[in-house]
């Protein structure tokens, strides 16, 4: 394991002002990160996504609990961490009135690698994350997507062997956010392991080989995104009916219903074998008089496991 973590806390205890109630933004947190994978810290906005991900960083002291990060203990050997981890904040950390290239040889030379080895690492940096053609601009006048391309070739420079990535495409075109995808997978299968931090549904699908669900600083689900669909259930029909409560009780008494869920006047039917089982679900609410507004029958998302592990939408909590 790359990363692994046990019962991490962080309670924050504001200063200064008098009266003020401390924050757990961090409430026990087990995170395990294999090498060589992808792993997502997934959760609305304020779960704690940001916090753990620092912690594990060494940038914030946690309250409580235990780490080992890239084969050093977090509490104990922190400048051990840090030597072989890169960091990428929201922020990013990119010098905005200096050239890509000027960015990325001041780090290399930071990092103590001689002018020669710090021109040459900065071009294999610029062509792995195609930013050749716009490297002698001055960073402020780069797109978003190539800003932040700067900036996780800026975590990348010492060849770190773990990268942690908070939010790496919020504020992204899709495009963007495709292409960055993709880069991160390249990184992956080059050997470099990955925690990241996000609250997009299709970016923790598509990009991520394992998941950790958080909220309000707690896990609460963990697995590949498959598994977390599977264990929710394969499918989910969607209807629309007036009378909603007396829908859901002739629904919940099928036999082949897993779990029925309200969510905003739409009834949630999760169960196995979707297809199957519409013309039945249909026949029993006309069966009892109720007319149907509209039905959708799809797999499970992964927002469907937030809704059944929380009670509500991450769509409605980010
Ligand atoms: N320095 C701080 N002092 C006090 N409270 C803080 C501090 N940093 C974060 N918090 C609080 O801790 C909680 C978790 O915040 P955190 O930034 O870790 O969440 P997040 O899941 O990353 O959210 P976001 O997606 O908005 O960045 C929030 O309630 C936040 O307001």
């Amino acid at each position: 394991m790359i990363i692994d973590a046990r019962g991490l806390r962080k309670t924050y205890r504001p200063r200064g002002r008098r009266g003020a109630a401390p924050v757990e933004a961090v409430r026990g947190v087990d995170l395990q990160v294999a090498a060589g994978e992808i792993v997502g810290v997934l959760g609305p906005n304020g779960a704690g996504k940001t916090t753990t991900i620092r912690m594990l960083a060494t940038l914030v002291a946690p309250t409580g609990g235990t780490a080992t990060v890239a084969g050093h203990d977090l509490l104990t050997s922190p400048e051990q961490v840090r030597r072989r981890i890169g960091y990428v904040g929201q922020a990013g950390g990119v010098d905005e009135n200096n050239t890509a290239r000027a960015n990325l040889r001041l780090a290399a030379r930071v990092d103590g690698l001689t002018a020669a080895e710090a021109a040459a690492r900065t071009e294999e940096l610029l062509a792995a994350f195609d930013l050749t053609g716009p490297a002698d601009r001055p960073a402020r006048t780069l797109s978003g997507g190539q800003k932040r391309r700067v900036a996780i070739a800026l975590g990348l420079v010492h060849r770190p062997p773990l990268l942690f990535l908070d939010e790496p495409t919020t504020g992204l075109d899709p495009q963007n956010r495709a292409n960055l995808w993709e880069q991160i997978k390249t990184l992956r299968d080059g050997g470099t392991s990955v925690l990241l931090s996000t609250h997009y549904l299709d970016e923790a699908d598509a990009l991520c080989d394992r998941l950790v669900i958080v909220d309000h600083g707690v896990v609460v689900a963990a697995g590949t995104p498959a598994e977390l669909k599977r264990e929710v259930a394969g499918d989910v029909v969607s209807l629309r009916v007036p009378g909603t409560d007396e829908a859901a009780r002739v629904l919940d008494g099928l036999p082949y219903t897993r779990e029925v869920r309200a969510d905003r006047g739409l009834l949630r039917v999760y169960l196995d074998d979707g297809e199957r089982a519409l013309p039945h679900l249909l026949a029993a609410l006309a069966g009892q008089g109720l007319a149907l507004e509209s039905v959708a029958l799809d797999r499970a998302t992964l927002d469907d496991v937030f809704l059944h592990k929380t009670g509500r939408s991450l769509r409605d909590a980010a």
